[in-house]
């Protein structure tokens, strides 16, 4: 399958994946952040068909989780992309393979809150995905201490470097990652659909 894709030749591109259950203020501002921090043209929001480590049952259709996803980026930075659906995948590792291939000339960064790195070691193939692009991590509310003494933080602990150094990021060879500072915020989709926060 040949998924449609945004131009991508020459640029330096964050991927921030997500269920976008609902998404977010959180979402948008950390985009912008990493953006500025890293130097990025763009970023693209790969709205997942439905995370492997999730319940997924209950999870609103994609078309509807895009579309929520569209409204609140609403930037004409940030690309909102349902490439995982297109080529059939829910796991990162098969989309960074997709797109490295088909965007030969792209210079690739995958972007998460520190929530995920703390769970990194948990992904399929998660040790690859280190050597395959660079990686960012932003910091979240409450997720900072366990993320940086999480498995997948301490096993490539060399491969870390100073977020005085994230504009060069997407030029490095992986494995390389930086922790980012700066925003600690703690809203989150699940708040939001137990009703205590918008
Ligand atoms: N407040 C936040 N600070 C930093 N990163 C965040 C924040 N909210 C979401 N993220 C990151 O955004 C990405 C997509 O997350 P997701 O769509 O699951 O939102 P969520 O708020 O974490 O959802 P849920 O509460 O259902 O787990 C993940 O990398 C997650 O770490
Ligand atoms: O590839 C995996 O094994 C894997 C396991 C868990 C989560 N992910 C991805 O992590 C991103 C964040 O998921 P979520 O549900 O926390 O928003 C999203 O792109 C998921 O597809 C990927």
């Amino acid at each position: 399958m040949i998924a449609r894709l945004p131009p991508s030749a020459g640029l330096r591109i964050g991927l921030f994946g997500g269920s976008f259950n609902p998404p977010h203020a959180a979402h948008r501002a950390i985009t912008l952040l990493a953006m500025k921090r890293l130097h990025l043209d763009f970023v693209w929001w790969i709205v997942s068909p439905g995370n492997p480590l999730k319940d997924t049952r209950g999870l609103p259709p994609l078309a509807e989780r895009l579309a929520a996803a569209r409204r609140v980026a609403n930037h004409p930075r940030i690309v909102v992309t349902d490439v995982e659906q297109q080529i059939g995948t829910r796991y990162t590792v098969d989309t960074l393979r997709y797109l490295r291939e088909r965007c030969p000339r792209a210079r690739f960064v995958w972007i998460s809150g520190a929530d995920v790195l703390e769970e990194f070691h948990r992904w399929r193939a998660w040790d690859e995905i280190f050597e395959m692009v660079p990686l960012c991590f932003m910091d979240r509310g409450g997720e900072t201490l366990d993320a940086l003494g999480s498995p997948a933080a301490q096993r490539f602990s060399r491969a870390r470097w100073p977020e005085e150094r994230a504009a060069q990021l997407a030029g490095m060879k992986p494995p390389a990652w930086v922790f980012v500072h700066g925003m600690k915020s703690t809203l989150s989709s699940s708040a939001i659909r137990a009703g205590i926060a918008k």
